[in-house]
């Protein structure tokens, strides 16, 4: 794990926009993953001012919950409203994950989805992730989520809302680079994580961004 600490959210953001910089220089087109909840919210805006080709970049969501597209609890809205909405980017480029009323739907088809833009090796460039207070990150909250094979898997916790459609563990595991962003509220789970056995620390190879 590679821990790299930052003095505020906007420093720690930036080194975010950098990095998808750095990633483009190196690639003609690339895929990014990004995580839900409140943390990538100001990542996103942050984005929507960069001055990338976004028609090389591939935009995929993390985790969804299992809402319509325009609920505030979507991932997808709060991704349109503070980023998608304020750029140029060619729909095609936009891989969300769609609403269904059964869940396992909308599992089927994100799976389709991406193996048919991956075809056989589905490899993000760049996954950001999250990770909630209880040290879940996406939406795979237990070790029996962790435990689900597929590419895309449907989960649920009693400590929180909405069925879920998440990236499973292994299709996270083999992006090339997994990007955890802490922001200070969650350093103190992070700090007991090593002793822990919370989905966080199945994640291979990460580097973790801290704002201090
Ligand atoms: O439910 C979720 O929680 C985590 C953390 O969310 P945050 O609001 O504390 O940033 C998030 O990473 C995950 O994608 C999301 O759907």
């Amino acid at each position: 794990m590679k821990i790299k600490n930052f003095k505020n959210v906007n420093a720690m953001f930036s080194q975010c926009v950098n990095v998808i910089r750095e990633t483009l220089n190196k690639n003609t087109i690339i895929s990014i993953g990004f995580s839900g909840g409140k943390t990538p919210i100001k990542l996103f805006k942050m984005l929507a001012l960069a001055p990338f080709h976004w028609e090389r970049i591939h935009i995929f969501l993390v985790d969804e919950r299992n809402v319509p597209l325009n609920h505030m609890d979507s991932n997808y809205y709060n991704l349109k409203i503070n980023l998608l909405d304020k750029i140029h980017i060619p729909k095609k480029n936009i891989h969300h994950i769609y609403y269904f009323e059964n869940p396992k739907d909308s599992q089927t088809l994100y799976e389709k989805n991406l193996k048919e833009f991956f075809k056989k090796n589905i490899s993000f460039d760049i996954i950001f992730l999250g990770m909630g207070s209880d040290g879940h990150t996406a939406s795979l909250f237990s070790k029996e989520d962790l435990n689900k094979k597929e590419v895309v898997v449907t989960t649920s916790s009693p400590n929180h809302s909405h069925n879920r459609i998440s990236l499973g563990i292994d299709t996270i595991n083999n992006s090339k680079r997994n990007i955890l962003l802490l922001t200070r509220d969650k350093i103190p789970t992070f700090e007991n994580i090593n002793s822990s056995n919370k989905p966080i620390t199945y994640v291979k190879h990460l580097e973790v961004f801290i704002e201090l």
